[in-house]
């Protein structure tokens, strides 16, 4: 909590697949355990990478976590008791109402960490991200390695058959190494013919 003013606050953590969101997310958690404080972590009910109910990183560690539709997002809200921190993994899957329920849980008085992408596979904002990051008192952007040319990367390549997408795929598609790659700007390749 805010010291002098005894409110809550929203931590967003984002940037480009294989940045270590996860892994920021997961340290941030265990340093709270350490300090005694009670924590929440939700992640979306569309991402099973890592076994129903755990947070995951591409290098393995875990967490556990409650399991919420995308369309349900007010159930983070219900189903709290007394926890200081509400952690929300993988928010790039949750609608845009997530901006509400952490507004409300912010001043609730509780510490919001959301973790997400903030751009989809072609290159533009990926809501509710960038709804997110307007409203937080924190906010870090990480980048990964560039698979291409080992520049900082800020993008995701889809790759689909190992060629690169098109602009006309769906929006949604659950993957990791298999079918995505972090990129530059200058290495990301969206095909549009
Ligand atoms: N291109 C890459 N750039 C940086 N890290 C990578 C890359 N590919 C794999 N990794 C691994 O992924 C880890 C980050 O995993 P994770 O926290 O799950 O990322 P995110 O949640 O952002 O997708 C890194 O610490 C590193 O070991
Ligand atoms: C770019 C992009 C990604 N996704 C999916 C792929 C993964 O399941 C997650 C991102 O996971 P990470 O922990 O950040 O590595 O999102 C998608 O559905 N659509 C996209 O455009
Ligand atoms: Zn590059």
């Amino acid at each position: 909590m805010h010291a002098i003013t005894n409110s809550g606050w929203i931590e967003v953590v984002t940037g480009s697949m294989f940045s270590g969101k996860t892994e920021e997310l997961l340290r941030r958690l265990r340093r709270a355990e350490i300090a005694g404080q009670a924590v929440a972590v939700f992640k979306p009910a569309v991402d099973d990478r890592y076994g129903d109910a755990t947070v995951g990183s591409h290098v393995g560690r875990q967490w556990e976590a409650s399991v919420v539709e995308s369309e349900d997002v007010w159930e983070i809200r219900e189903g709290l008791d007394d926890q200081d921190i509400v952690a929300i993994d993988e928010a790039n899957f949750f609608s845009t109402e997530l901006l509400e329920v952490c507004q409300r849980l912010a001043d609730d008085g509780r510490r919001v960490i959301v973790s997400g992408l903030d751009q989809t596979y072609r290159g533009e904002p990926f809501e509710p991200l960038p709804q997110l990051m307007a409203v937080a008192e924190y906010v870090d952007k990480l980048r990964a390695i560039c698979a291409v040319c080992g520049e900082p990367a800020t993008r995701n390549q889809r790759l689909v058959g190992g060629e690169p997408a098109h602009a006309d795929d769906p929006t949604i598609v659950v993957g990791a190494e298999e079918s995505y790659e972090a990129r530059c700007r200058n290495c990301h390749i969206l095909r549009r013919d």
